[in-house]
């Protein structure tokens, strides 16, 4: 246990390897975790490309990642509930758990946060990573280290889809066909929607999406929100519109037609994470009473959720992985993410013994075409 290979942004477009030393248990609480997996998601890549994302700015080099799951290798005096070998999804925000948002319940929305890879706080593409052992969740036998690394954006899913409120029997519309959108439908489905709508402006996207949990695809058209949402609600038969809408793309045109798509006195949630300020359809919003929600991270029972989600079978977060990396080829993989090409590559740990499964060869071109589209993750 004494390397601690870290994969590390020191500035836009410039990451190196770099040993670090091997964090120690602070808490009599905490547990020290070998990082098997670590998923890549499209705030690790904004960081890695523009080193800020709204008012969280780069500054000094950062340790990228927090998508993991890992195996315990030691634990405090304290820890009653886990024990080394125990294989465990990583929860990578700890709340103060002091403050009136920690004790109603809404830790997530804590002000002194420290989350992985939001800096100043290096995140968990590294070798070993210290945590308090109540953010750990044991996998079940039936779970993977790899669908552990998934937990994280289920859990993303999980809380869109809570604050959503869906009733059995609802329609759901799912704006985006990303990660967070593909399993914001699945969950959908699992909380009873009988109708799902994944909605994107890439084909490919809509037919995984078909194949994964939507029972019906849209591809988005560039006309106004009001006639977008028209043709929408005409082509999954939505009548008066949808029960629920979830964005999960950040993206302007979407939101508004989000809001034209939402039947009288429905609900819609913003998840995704674009511009900061946009032109919103608050006419619509006041005159058909709907109900809006954002929704951030996630919260008291989201991850034991997400878990139970995957082991119970409701959620296959397995097919979204397109390949598994080996950890010397982790910029590779974050330029695969650029090129838009894939839903989820896994980043194994630096003391994972792997072959890649996933061509790493990048192609430029896609690179280009990826940039010009400003097609840059998220946020
Ligand atoms: N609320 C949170 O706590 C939280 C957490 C993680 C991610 N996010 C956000 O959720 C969003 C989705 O995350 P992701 O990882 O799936 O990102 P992603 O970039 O992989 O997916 C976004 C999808 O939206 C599609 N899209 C773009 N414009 C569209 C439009 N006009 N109509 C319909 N679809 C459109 C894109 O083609 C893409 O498939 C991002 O904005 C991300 O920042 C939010
Ligand atoms: O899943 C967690 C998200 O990626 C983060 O909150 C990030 O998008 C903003 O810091």
């Amino acid at each position: 246990m004494s390397s601690n290979l870290s994969f590390v942004l020191n500035k836009p477009n410039d990451v190196s390897f770099e040993e670090r030393p091997v964090p120690k248990i602070q808490s009599p609480h905490d547990v020290l975790v070998a990082v098997n997996y670590t998923g890549i998601c499209g705030s690790d890549v904004h960081y890695w490309l523009h080193g800020a994302i709204g008012h969280f700015v780069v500054k000094d080099p950062m340790v990228l990642g927090h998508e993991s799951a890992g195996t315990v290798v030691e634990v405090g005096p304290e820890v009653k509930t886990l024990k080394k070998g125990d294989r465990i999804a990583l929860e990578p925000g700890y709340p103060c758990r002091r403050c009136g948002d920690c004790l109603a319940g809404k830790y997530n929305l804590c002000h002194e946060m420290v989350f992985a890879a939001t800096p100043p706080y290096d995140g968990t593409l590294t070798g070993f990573w210290v945590a308090p052992h109540d953010f750990c969740y044991k996998l079940p036998d039936n779970v993977s280290l790899q669908e552990g690394a998934l937990i994280e954006p289920l859990a993303v899913a999980v809380h869109i889809t809570k604050q959503a409120r869906i009733q059995p029997g609802n329609s759901v519309v799912v704006m985006g066909a990303g990660p967070v959108g593909l399993l914001c439908a699945a969950v959908a489905k699992a909380f009873g929607a009988t109708k799902v709508v994944s909605v994107d402006i890439v084909q490919n996207k809509l037919d995984f999406a078909k194949g994964f949990a939507a029972t019906h695809t849209y591809m988005s058209q560039r006309v106004s929100p009001e006639e977008n949402a028209k043709a929408l609600i005409a082509s999954a038969d939505l009548g008066a519109g949808a029960d629920v809408v979830i964005d999960a793309s950040g993206a302007e045109p979407s939101i508004q037609t989000s809001l034209h798509v939402v039947r009288m006195g429905g609900t819609y949630v913003q998840g995704g994470m674009g511009k900061s300020d946009i032109n919103f359809p608050i006419m619509a919003l006041c005159l058909k009473e709907v109900t809006a929600r954002g929704s951030f991270r996630y919260g008291p029972g989201d991850y034991k959720l997400a878990i139970e989600l995957v082991a119970s079978g409701k959620v296959d977060v397995k097919q979204l992985v397109n390949g598994v990396v080996a950890f010397k080829d982790a910029e590779e993989a974050f330029k695969k993410v650029k090129e838009g090409e894939v839903i989820k590559i896994l980043i194994a740990g630096p003391n994972e013994k792997v072959e890649s499964t996933l061509d790493t060869s990048v192609d430029v071109a896609k690179l280009e075409a990826a940039k010009a589209a400003g097609n840059t993750g998220c946020c």
